[in-house]
């Protein structure tokens, strides 16, 4: 489990998170929601140890980030996969060298051992035989999913992801979204996303944490979205009138 107690982060006079305290399980895909600015990002990268906050912790099945030695850091730090916004593979290498570059910067494998876990998660993400292409000739779709294929490739514990559907159709992010809970599950990892994407929160969020004004302003599951009476989700995720008429057809159905 990560637990997050009464997390405080500044930048300046700017204070961004305001006592943040959740907690996330093993198997579930976790999502951060909240308005533009709201602080999602920068609570990211808390979880990630690329901001260090001022007040709060952050445990990792038992493991106080701040109380951590350099090399405690390093070694939870092979435990997290990451998928960044836009995928971020680097345009000169191989989708095979792209997955490989954890393996090589952190795990001492042989070259034999490599090649099958890539092998492996190519597999998983239904890319057999994408090793010698290029990231420039594949579709925004199958980067991503050379991107979850990296992050995935060090069988991580934790799978942070930023807004991984941005740039994606509709169709294709279902996909991604899927793939991300699918492997989630199957791996018992505990999984966090930033979204903007309704429907990919509607779908995949198993726990949903609403941030408003740095701190959570509601949580709940993708089912109890749909009947909460809290003012800020309704404004915030009921905007749009696509959302309104299906929390009608819902909440107009669990009366029958
Ligand atoms: N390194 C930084 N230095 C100063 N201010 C920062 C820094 N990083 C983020 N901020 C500020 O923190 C606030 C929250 O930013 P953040 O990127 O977390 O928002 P967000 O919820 O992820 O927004 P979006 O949905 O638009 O990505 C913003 O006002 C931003 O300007």
């Amino acid at each position: 489990m990560i637990e997050v107690k009464e997390l405080h982060k500044s930048f300046g006079d700017a204070h961004i998170l305001k006592g943040l305290t959740t907690a996330f399980e093993k198997g579930k895909t976790n999502m951060i929601i909240g308005q533009s600015g709201s602080g999602k990002t920068v609570f990211l990268k808390c979880l990630l140890g690329l901001h260090t906050p001022e007040e709060g912790t952050i445990s990792f099945d038992g493991r106080i980030y701040s109380e951590l030695d350099i090399n405690q850091k390093r070694a939870l730090r092979t435990e997290i996969g990451m998928l960044f916004q836009g995928s971020a593979l680097f345009d000169s290498l191989t989708v095979e060298e792209n997955i490989m570059f954890p393996l090589k910067m952190f795990a001492n494998q042989t070259k034999k051992e490599m090649q099958y876990k890539v092998n492996s998660v190519l597999e998983r993400v239904n890319l057999v035989g994408a090793n010698p292409k290029f990231p420039a000739e594949l579709s925004g779709g199958m980067q991503k999913r050379v991107a979850i294929a990296r992050a995935i490739v060090m069988n991580p514990k934790y799978l942070f992801c930023d807004e991984p559907n941005s740039g994606l159709d509709p169709q294709t992010a279902t996909v991604i979204d899927n793939l991300i809970q699918e492997i989630t599950r199957e791996n018992g990892i505990i999984t966090v996303v930033n979204s903007h994407d309704m429907n990919s929160v509607m779908e995949i969020g198993e726990k949903i944490v609403f941030l408003k004004d740095g701190k959570k302003a509601w949580e709940g599951t993708n089912k109890e979205i749909f009947i909460t009476e809290n003012q800020a989700v309704i404004n915030f995720v009921y905007s749009s009138n696509l959302f309104k008429k299906v929390r009608e057809v819902y909440l107009n159905e669990s009366k029958l």
